[in-house]
């Protein structure tokens, strides 16, 4: 049985658009229309075979082909430019590449006359020192579609090189890949349909130029005179053969469409790549595949790579200097806006915005272009190269630097199964979970056997439970990595777990650098605890023995800085108290409060309790105490806190 079909509500056609809209499909169509009602069919293939006509044709084909030839030659490089470089004036470059395609032909045509024409600017010098004539020869023809038909190339492939987020070009360089191989391997293969759409409409804009050719090459038969002059011509003489032809450049300019389906800007190759992109967050969103194999790590421990110190002072928008051992992953943390991805692209050579002394293993990297460092990047979405599956992505960085290709696929393999993503091989990214893309792309940065490895928040776009997978992955390759791994996050858990030292930045400074456990014991400041989850109260040290808090109140405190002094009081959510009545034993910490919020932290929860007294404070308690104390929001309680449970740091 058949549903009746629905009609969303409000999708009907107003008549007053509809009316207008179908007078102007009749108004293209019946020009066509008329077209096929009259060919004379049957005469056709006579018309098509006649020596004129096919001398027309061949010029075309000739001319067009070397229009397109000719704006490739000068138009890739214009819309590179156009598209990537900053420069003063490109506002009217860009104008002056479209203004041919609203001039009118023949105008186009006086202005080459004037310009390369015999009596033009350049006419004079081309024919008398390069022997080079234009008007009435079929160079002259090519000159004039070129003119009308490049700006098709240019706009189209601007627009696509536009869309392409640079992420793919800086990692390929991250990877070791010289700026011509990248353009070659990674540029062109993701510009390609932009590319080839562009191109078809240069060809088919080339093949049916009339006016431009007219006015500047002229029309002499089997030198200029192309196909769209020869039915001028035949329209006086042989209404039917002109016809016919026209039904020939008709078929050819549908074909062209046809095949395009609308790309003509480019921007569906673009919206192509990011929509990969956006398949790619969108999965990264769900769970592992559950056809994940289990991470070979235990079993075979990663080959060694080859050890590497870093000292790098940092200059700019960054002041920094860092040192770190071979072998160390440093967590990088910091408000957002601190630096941090700055700093990662100093040290690539990426950004004007800061300056990187960089050494590494005690060779001076400085100077070197970011291909040649020995320093890998894995940007936030891993930037795996769409048209690459997961094998040549990882086998990427070993071809730069010259590894037979079989080698290199043996290798990249091995990487792959190391990182339990082995069977994906084959799998091209858009295939790919957002977790498996992040294997792939931490696969590729080791496998490059970089010096330095850069990670910018690997796991940001994962849920809790992949995170957790990945983060354990990333744990056992980063313990036999020989080189200095940077790793950027947000996460207290990540930083604490990962990194042997925790880097902490604010505006572009070091606000901190030590080891996880004394980072944790002693943030300096309030932002720094309270991303690890404590309590952080910024206040001075008064004569008796307590801290007058910034926010209002006081603390006391077991082991009180010199009077005057400014300090951080820590408090751990754990010792944080939490009761009904005012307690009446030793904590001189006491204060009522209301409950303001309660959240699940793992098995315990967290309370926030506010108060007029002091500052807002978390508690954390196991459900148990809190159903005890049948907490709820709004709740009325007393908070306390021992002075012995207060860690004082002093900046
Ligand atoms: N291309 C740029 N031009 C000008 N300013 C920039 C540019 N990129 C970043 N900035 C600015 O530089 C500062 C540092 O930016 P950066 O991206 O390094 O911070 P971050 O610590 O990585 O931040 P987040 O945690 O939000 O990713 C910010 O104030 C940012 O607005």
């Amino acid at each position: 049985m058949s549903r009746p079909r629905t009609r969303a509500p409000g999708t009907r056609t107003p008549a007053a658009l509809a009316v207008p809209a179908l007078l102007a499909i009749a108004f293209l169509l019946l020009p066509l229309i008329g077209i096929l009602a009259r060919t004379q069919w049957h005469q056709l293939g006579s018309h098509l075979t006649d020596p004129e006509v096919t001398e027309a044709l061949r010029l075309s084909l000739l001319v067009s082909f070397c229009a397109l030839g000719l704006s490739l030659v000068l138009g890739v490089p214009l819309a590179w430019l156009l598209a990537r470089v900053r420069f003063p004036g490109k506002a009217l470059v860009r104008s002056l590449v479209l203004l041919p395609m609203v001039l009118p032909p023949t105008v186009g045509g006086v202005a080459l006359l004037l310009g390369f024409g015999r009596r033009g600017l350049l006419g004079p010098w081309l024919e008398n020192d390069l022997g080079i004539v234009l008007p009435f020869h079929t160079s002259g023809a090519v000159v004039a579609a070129t003119f009308v038909a490049m700006p098709f190339l240019i706009i189209s492939l601007e627009g696509t090189l536009a869309g392409l987020r640079p992420s793919y070009e800086e990692t390929a360089a991250s990877l070791g890949a010289s700026p011509a191989r990248v353009f070659f391997t990674v540029t062109l293969p993701l510009v390609a349909p932009g590319l080839a759409a562009g191109a078809a409409l240069t060809w088919a804009r080339a093949l049916g130029e009339f006016g431009a050719t007219i006015t500047f090459a002229g029309n002499l038969s089997g030198t200029t005179q192309t196909l769209p002059l020869d039915v001028y011509l035949l329209l006086q003489e042989q209404p039917e053969a002109a016809t016919s032809v026209s039904l020939l450049l008709l078929a050819v300019a549908t074909a062209v469409l046809v095949a395009l389906r609308g790309r003509w800007t480019g921007a569906t190759a673009a919206r192509r790549v990011n929509a990969n992109d956006r398949r790619a967050d969108e999965n990264g969103k769900l769970t592992e595949d559950a056809t994940d194999a289990p991470v070979a790590t235990a079993a075979e421990p990663p080959a060694p790579q080859q050890q590497s110190s870093l000292h790098a002072e940092v200059t700019g928008f960054n002041d920094i200097t860092l040192d770190a051992p071979a072998g160390t992953t440093v967590a990088v943390v910091g408000p957002n806006g601190a630096g941090k991805t700055t700093l990662l692209r100093a040290l690539l050579g990426l950004t004007p915005r800061a300056h990187a002394q960089l050494h590494l293993g005690g060779t001076d990297v400085t100077n070197l272009p970011p291909h040649r460092r020995g320093v890998a990047w894995v940007p936030q979405d891993g930037a795996l190269f769409p048209h690459l599956t997961a094998l040549a992505n990882t086998a990427y960085g070993l071809r730069t630097q010259g590894v037979s290709r079989a080698e290199a696929r043996r290798t990249a393999q091995d990487w792959l199964d190391r990182l339990g993503v082995g069977h994906l091989a084959r799998r091209k990214p858009s295939q790919l979970s957002g977790g498996q893309a992040q294997r792939i792309a931490l696969a590729r940065a080791l496998a490059a056997r970089p010096r330095l490895l850069l990670l910018d928040e690997p796991l940001a776009a994962l849920d809790q439970t992949t995170r957790a997978q990945v983060r354990h992955t990333l744990r056992t390759h980063l313990q036999g990595f020989g080189g200095v791994c940077l790793l950027v996050t947000h996460d207290p858990v990540e930083a604490i777990s990962l990194g042997d030292r925790v880097l902490v930045l604010v505006d572009g400074r070091t606000l901190q650098y030590d080891t996880p456990g004394e980072v944790s014991r002693h943030p300096r400041s309030p932002w720094v605890a309270r991303m690890l989850g404590r309590n952080a109260w910024p206040g001075t040290a008064s004569s008796d023995a307590t801290l007058s808090l910034t926010g209002g109140g006081t603390l006391v405190v077991a082991d009180p800085p010199a009077e005057g002094t400014d300090a951080l009081a820590i408090i751990t959510p754990e010792a944080v108290s939490l009761h009904r009545e005012r307690p009446a034993g030793s904590p001189r910490n006491n204060w009522p409060g209301t409950v303001r919020e309660i959240t699940a932290a793992g098995s315990r929860l967290r309370v926030v309790i506010a108060s007029d007294e002091v500052p807002d404070l978390v508690a954390e308690i196991t459900p148990q105490a809190a159903g005890d104390l049948q907490l709820a929001d709004g709740t009325a309680v007393w908070t306390s806190v021992k002075a012995t449970e207060i860690t004082v740091v002093t900046p």
